[in-house]
């Protein structure tokens, strides 16, 4: 397993050093690749948590350069002796603080066109989209099975950090946004009847991959996790934390300082004891992944591929646009 994750690792650094992004280093408390910014938190020599923000505009989609990026940010933290707690958070309430962004990718292209002048809005109010399905309508099998390797990747860190994971979710979660949080150790949202969470796949006419549903079933339950499964339901927070998607909900204004405090109480509990644990209650569910890695990316690939399938993408896309109207 380990083998598999280094070598999956270093196809992403790899990847990741053509991007070239890196735009802002503050010694070693601040750095940022184009779409993930990281922050950390504590004196230097003393134990620090790290704040991942993500800033994908326009909606924080988990695109093929997103996933990877956000790999590397990981990685690079779990490296870091000292740091020891992870936040997750969207960058996204901050208004004005856009990017300028070269259009050169296609997605990116297509964006970049749409906001007349180059420069990619920030929406406030989003955690993250989940999946980019850009990256998953009109492309080839080659490039569908490319972006789910990567998509596995990000799970597979993610629910077996050593580190503890904490999600601030500032902002709606849907799909692949929920995905981020329900790897985490800790959920905290924010009291925002507008947000909501869950995994819709199924109102998208697709389906949540066998792993991604075994980690609902291990957050909310079997019964709670097959209704919302088929119903594709997005919880509003109170909901959320009633059915146990989030352990949390508070004050917007309060979700960060919120999750601090908490972090503080799961980091006095000794790491090795804490990680063994985590380890003990995750492996299983991640071994099933591991086990049949390429067969569920082939298994994506050809799904994704299916006419009907483009179809509904098709249709689901066409209301984003016109929900505006
Ligand atoms: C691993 C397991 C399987 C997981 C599967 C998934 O995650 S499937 C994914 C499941 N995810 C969902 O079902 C979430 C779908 N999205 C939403 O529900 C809403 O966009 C929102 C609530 C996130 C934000 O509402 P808002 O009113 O603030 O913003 P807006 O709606 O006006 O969108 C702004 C622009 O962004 C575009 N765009 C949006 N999402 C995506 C995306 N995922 N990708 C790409 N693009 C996306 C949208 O088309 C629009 O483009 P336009 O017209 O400017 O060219």
């Amino acid at each position: 397993m380990a083998m598999a994750l280094r070598a999956a690792s270093r196809v992403l650094l790899r990847a990741g050093s053509r991007l070239g992004r890196r735009e802002a280093v503050d010694g070693a408390r601040r750095f940022a690749n184009k779409r993930v910014l990281v922050e950390t938190e504590g004196a230097a020599g003393a134990t620090r948590i790290a704040v991942m923000k993500f800033r994908n505009p326009p909606v924080n989609s988990l695109s093929l350069d997103f996933l990877t990026e956000f790999v590397i940010s990981l990685e690079k933290l779990e490296n870091d002796k000292s740091i020891r707690g992870v936040i997750l958070t969207s960058d996204s309430l901050k208004r004005g603080n856009q990017t300028k962004v070269a259009a050169t990718e296609k997605t990116e292209e297509k964006r970049a066109t749409r906001d007349h002048g180059g420069r990619l809005q920030e929406r406030p109010g989003i955690f993250s989209a989940g999946l980019d399905l850009l990256e998953m309508y009109g492309r080839n099998p080659a490039h569908y099975a490319e972006y789910w390797k990567a998509v596995q990747e990000l799970w597979l860190r993610l629910y077996l950090s050593s580190l503890t994971l904490m999600s601030a979710i500032n902002g709606a979660s849907p799909a692949g946004g929920c995905l981020l949080a329900i790897t985490c150790d800790y959920r905290i949202m924010a009291d925002n009847p507008k947000y909501t969470i869950g995994l819709n796949e199924s109102l998208l006419g697709i389906v949540a991959p066998f792993w991604l549903k075994d980690n609902y079933v291990n957050t909310i339950g079997h019964r709670a996790a097959e209704r919302a499964l088929q119903l594709g339901t997005l919880f509003p927070p109170a909901e959320a934390l009633k059915v146990g998607v989030v352990d949390e909900v508070v004050p917007e204004d309060q979700v960060h300082s919120k999750t601090l405090s908490v972090m503080a109480k799961w980091l006095a509990i000794p790491d090795h004891s804490r990680q063994l644990t985590k380890t003990m209650m995750r492996k299983a569910t991640a071994d099933n992944l591991i086990k049949q890695r390429e067969a569920d990316i082939q298994n994506f690939a050809s799904f994704i591929s299916r006419d009907s399938i483009q179809k509904s993408l098709h249709m689901y896309l066409e209301k984003l646009k016109h929900k505006k109207g």
